[in-house]
């Protein structure tokens, strides 16, 4: 289990600005390896969102290289390799929820029975079944953000992006994404890229955590998780948990102190 996903080297992004240039990120390296699931967490301002949009391709870096599954993020991205669920749900409020879910697919052609069958197995994956002919606003908004996880899913990619997905929930409802998040990546083998604030969140969810420093955005530290992949949530009260959490804390602290 040790094939490489997504390989970062010397990774670099300057944004030119008006105000002149902003180091986004510098010197990255990372791989990503399959079925693993990654967290990056840091201050804001850091190039989390930054780094996980070069992945997609919707930025590009300005120096250095990154790779997805072999190729670069542009081929990745047109073989659809991956899903990415914004930090926002996005879905269109004139939409259902099976109709948010089935727009990729029209958009790529998919035939009619094989968009339902799609639909269907997300909803399932999500537990979302029955919610298919709501519409978002019917939705509460963590139901909501597992639709446009859903949609992510659709895709039937390896890979899912994922831009702080839960940030806007309150903890129960956060707490109950964990959880569910985590069934869905144990059942589905998925590689899952993750971009949070929240310690607990990254440490509950991850075999590999990313801490970031910023100003310019890089890697200050990687926590190759201990934890088993079986967690029940309050495996958060277990020493080895607090451990873990405590060097990410650490971590975050110094990264500020480079500034
Ligand atoms: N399109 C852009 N043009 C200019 N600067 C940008 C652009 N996108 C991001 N930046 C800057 O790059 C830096 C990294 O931003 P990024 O959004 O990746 O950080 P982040 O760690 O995800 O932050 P947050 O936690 O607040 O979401 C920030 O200083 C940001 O202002």
């Amino acid at each position: 289990m040790n094939d490489t996903v997504i390989s970062a080297k010397n990774l670099s992004l300057t944004f030119e600005t008006n105000d002149g240039p902003v180091h986004a990120l510098k010197d990255i390296n990372l791989d990503i390896n399959k079925g693993d699931f990654v967290s990056f967490i840091g201050p804001s301002g850091c190039g989390k969102t930054t780094f996980l949009r070069c992945m997609a391709d919707l930025e590009q870096p300005t120096a250095g290289e990154i790779s997805v599954n072999g190729v670069s993020p542009t081929e990745a991205r047109k073989s659809r390799a991956y899903g990415y669920v914004f930090q926002h749900a996005g879905l269109y409020p004139w939409r259902t929820i099976g109709g948010n879910i089935r727009l990729p697919l029209e958009i790529m052609g998919i035939g009619r029975a094989e968009q339902d069958k799609s639909v269907q197995e997300v909803l399932e994956l999500v537990h979302l079944e029955g919610f298919e002919n709501k519409f978002p606003w019917q939705l509460s908004g963590g139901m909501q953000q597992r639709a446009s996880i859903a949609r992510a899913l659709a895709f039937q990619a390896d890979i899912l992006l994922m831009d702080e997905p839960f940030g806007a929930l309150d903890e129960i409802v956060r707490d109950h994404l964990n959880e569910q998040l985590l069934e869905l990546w144990a059942r589905t083998n998925k590689t899952i890229g993750f971009v949070t604030h929240s310690i607990p969140e990254a440490v509950y969810l991850s075999t590999k955590i990313v801490v970031m420093s910023p100003r310019p955005g890089r890697i200050h530290d990687v926590i190759e998780s201990t934890l088993p992949k079986e967690r029940p949530l309050d495996i958060r009260d277990s020493p080895e948990f607090i451990e873990i959490a405590h060097r990410v804390r650490d971590g975050l602290r110094a990264g500020h102190g480079d500034d």
